[in-house]
Order: C-alpha cells, then structure tokens, then sequence
C-alpha cells in the first residue's frame, strides 16, 4: 500500500505545488521498527514511479523531517516520516508535511483514498501486502539512480540546533561550549533521539556519558519511548540519581514528544511540564495565551494565570492544538505555545512545529541561564504549581459496531445527565468551556477541587475518562458517583467493571 500512497502524494503535491511531479524532491526518513525500512523503500519506489525526486534520510526524526522543508540547501517540497511514534512495535503509519507544517486529516484522507484508487487500478487489492512487496522490488530495480538518493540529513540538522542553541545562550565565557560544566543524561528509550546527546549537547560541552538507551532497538527492550510512561520516567530518573545530573531528557521514538527530570530525579512531564514551558515562555512573552489539551489540571490554569499568562484549554491531540494556537494568533491573539499533556509541543518562535527535542533544548538553555545568575534548579520555577493529589486516565474499550456514534451518544447523555443536576451531586458544575466531551468540575472539601472529563478517544475505539482529586481518596469518591450515570444507562456497552477494576495512576511521575 506504501507504493501507493507514495504515488497518490506525489500528485497531491505536485497539485499543491502547481508543479509536475519531475519538479518536485521529498525527503523520506524514519524510525527505528522494523517494518520502517520496508515501508520507507516502498514510499521512495512509488513516488519514484511517479517522477520524483526522492531524498532517503535512513534514521530520522519527525521534527528533522519538516526541517529538512526549511534548511537552505534542501528546501524539499514534502517531507515524510515513517513512524508510529510513542505506539507499540507493531504498529506503523506515515505522517506527511510540508514546509507549511503536517498535512490535515482530510488531505490525508484524501491521500488514502486516492492510494487505494490508485492500487485497485494496477489490480491489486489496497491490503495485499506481498503484492506490495513484488511492486517495490520491481519499482525499485526500474526506478533511475538519479531519482533516489541517499542523504545524511541528521548531522545537519544537528548542527543548526546547536547554533541555536550557543546563539540563546551566549555564553559570556565559552560560548562555543556553552553546555560545560552541565551533566545531562538523554534517555531516548532506543528510537530516533541519541543524536541530541551525540551531535548536539555532548559538541556544546555537556557531559552526557549517564545517557541510557540511546541505540536504535525498534523492539523497545527497555520500555516505551514515551515522556508520559512510567518505565521512561523510573530509568531516566535513576540514571540522572546516579549519576548526580543536572538534567534527564526523555525523548519519544520520532521525538515530538519530550519531558525531562530535574537534579533530585523527580519526573517534570504532563501538566508539570507545560508549567516549566509556560512559565519560561511567558517571561519571554508575557501576558500572551498558552494553548493546552483538555485533560490539563485546575492547577495548571491557576499556575498560567498567576505568571500573568492566560490558559486557553483546548481539545486533544497535537495538531487541533496546533491550529488553534495559529488561529489565535492570526485574530490578533498573541499565542506562543501549544502543549499537550502527551509532551507534544509547539512555538511560535519555531514555525509552530510539534517539535519534542525544541522543548528539551529550551529547558537546558534555562538551566544553563539559572546557573549563570546563580539560582537554583529549574523545578523551582514550579515552586507555585499546585498539583492534584490522585489523578488518572481510564481508557474503556466501545463494543458498538459504531465506535464513533456510539462514542457520541454515551457523552450526550452524560452532558444530559449533568444538566438533570448530576444525580444529586451538588458539588458537580459543567466547566464553563468544553470543547470536546464534557469536563465537570467537583467541589472538594476545603475549597479543593477536582474535575472529571468524559470524552471518546480520538483515534481508537475508547471512551477516554480523566479524573483528579485535590483530596486523598477523592477520586475514588468522583468515580463511585459516576458509575450511578452508567448504572442509569445498561444500554451503553462502554463501562463493564467495577471503579476497582481500573488500574490506578498516582499523578507524582
Ligand atoms: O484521544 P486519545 O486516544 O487520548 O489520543 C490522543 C492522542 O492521539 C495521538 O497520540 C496524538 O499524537 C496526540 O496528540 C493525542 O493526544
């Protein structure tokens, strides 16, 4: 199917770009899992038929993809990234950009469509694999030379963080080696992310010999690359008490995803890492909007709004809070960063790209300028996050055939069910702001307050609840009163167990 959609994106491009597809180049990398070689050649072979230039990067990340759009010197019409991001081995996709940022759900859908036209034409059915295979092998033997070509695109892209970096810096001592004297320990959990200790802190003068799973290994044998996963937390902060570092970087498999871990090897990721980035970016940007996903605590917006910042709370997921963030800045709403929960992040300051190495590089730029004027750790700029005591994420599988209606009538009638007064909760108000499923906040006693959402998932078949609780054994008091809504409705398949049943997630990473 990757033959195809590399045919379908070729004249999707060339109709964007108003050029024949002989005039355009794509750079294509991807990430360390097994299946990516293949689909990468499989990518390179149809845009190839179809008369493109193609520029084949090996190892890559997503952030280095769109830059490979930007950088003088290659200026590719399209980028493509084959990877499957902070999801498990077995799992792969392919997301697509240009230099105006990554391509919307409906041009790739569009994509799609097109590419199963395109395979059904030449005979073949969209999901056969090994036919899949002849075609790339037979592509590629007749493919020229001339269209395919390998780059060393990472070690470029390398060198322009680091002149980013001694540039925000300015060290007045050695500001060619601005990181001396730092001990920073990168965990990239064996997906794309070593180069960040490798060609960019270790070159500025950083000691990150303490760094841990930095060899590509897409079988993951250490745990998820994912700044949000327990297991990526636990080693990066043992590595960095070890070691006595400043600083732990945790990077996801594409890294566009970060957290970090400060000197006494607690975990800043979620809310606590949105924080670290808003209070950092406000002061740069003062009185200015930070966009976030919905599921981001009470304690966050207060802690916005103390820096003087004001917190706009979104829906999930990267890209909608992308948009939104140029949206707002385009209407004369001054907007410089996007953030997810998930550690996806964007600033206006770097093209509004979902971009997880930035964010870590902005966070060892601040430890480095902390140092030099003589303060203590970055997770004092925290000092005034107010936290919530409980806090987690139960994801509930939807049995409908009908996952997304049915997603949609289990959150209508809980908005329904809220609005008929919460089954008696007098603390249960609607927030005033929903953009997507509906978030309640509870009135805890002394003047604490947790919240719930309900929301389906984005992407899978799930009804996605969030609860937090300002109150030991609080969230355990929210969802015993949600199950009275799911007792009200045997017909929603969606909720089966016991709240007991539910795995529990403290909220200290
Ligand atoms: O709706 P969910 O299942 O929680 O998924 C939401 C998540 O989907 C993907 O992983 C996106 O990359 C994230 O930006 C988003 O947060």
């Amino acid at each position: 199917m990757m033959f195809f959609v590399g045919q379908a994106f070729a004249e999707w491009l060339s109709e964007r770009k108003g050029k024949p597809p002989s005039a355009l180049r794509v750079s294509i990398g991807r990430d360390p899992r097994l299946s990516s070689p293949l689909m990468a050649a499989s990518l390179a072979a149809g845009l190839a038929a179809a008369g493109v230039t193609v520029g084949r990067f090996g190892a890559c990340t997503t952030p280095a993809m769109f830059m490979s759009c930007i950088l003088p010197g290659h200026l590719y019409d399209g980028a493509v990234m084959i990877t499957a991001s902070h999801l498990p081995v077995n799992r792969n996709g392919a997301k697509f950009c240009t230099a105006d940022g990554g391509l919307e759900k409906k041009d790739i859908t569009a994509l799609l469509v097109r590419a199963a036209e395109l395979a059904t034409e030449a005979g073949q059915l969209p999901s056969d694999r090994f036919n899949d295979h002849a075609f790339v092998i037979t592509a590629a033997l007749e493919a020229s030379n001339e269209l395919v070509r390998v780059v060393d695109f990472l070690p470029e892209y390398a060198a322009y963080l680091r002149e980013l970096m001694k540039e925000s810096i300015a060290h007045p001592e050695h500001p060619d080696a601005p990181l001396t004297g730092l001990k920073i320990v990168v965990n990239p959990g064996n997906g794309g992310g070593a180069f960040i200790a490798d060609q960019v802190l270790g070159p500025l003068g950083a000691d990150v010999s303490a760094s841990i799973h930095l060899e590509p290994d897409g079988s993951f044998p250490n745990h998820t690359p994912n700044p949000e996963d327990k297991a990526a937390v636990a080693a990066t902060r043992q590595a960095v008490l070890d070691a006595g570092a400043d600083l732990g970087i945790m990077l996801d498999t594409d890294v566009d995803r970060s957290g970090v871990v400060d000197r006494s090897g607690n975990g800043i990721n979620r809310n606590r890492y949105i924080a670290l980035m808003s209070a950092i970016t406000l002061r740069e940007n003062p009185g200015e909007t930070i966009v976030t996903d919905s599921c981001t605590s009470n304690g966050l917006a207060a802690f916005i709004q103390q820096l003087g910042g004001r917190h706009f709370r979104y829906k999930k997921g990267y890209k909608n809070i992308i948009n939104k963030g140029m949206e707002l800045n385009a209407a004369g709403v001054p907007c410089p960063l996007m953030m997810e929960t998930s550690g996806h992040g964007a600033m206006r300051e770097n093209y509004f790209l979902d971009d997880g190495a930035y964010g870590a590089l902005k966070i060892v730029i601040e430890a480095v300028r902390r140092r030099l004027e003589g303060r203590g750790d970055i997770s004092e700029l925290l000092a005034e996050l107010r936290e919530p005591v409980e806090a987690m994420e139960i994801r509930v599988a939807i049995k409908a055939r009908d996952v997304r209606a049915e997603g949609e009538r289990v959150t209508a009638a809980f908005k329904d069910w809220v609005d008929a007064g919460c089954g008696g909760a007098t603390n249960w108000r609607l927030e005033d702001e929903n953009y997507e499923g509906w978030r309640v906040k509870v009135a805890e006693e002394g003047g604490k307050e947790g919240w719930l959402l309900l929301r389906p998932s984005l992407h899978d078949p799930d009804i996605v609840l969030n609860v937090e609780s300002e109150h030991a054994d609080g969230m355990r008091a929210i969802l015993q009163h949600l199950l009275e809504f799911f007792k009200q409705h045997p017909e929603f398949e969606v909720c089966t167990g016991k709240v007991e049943d539910y795995v529990y997630v403290p909220a200290a990473a």
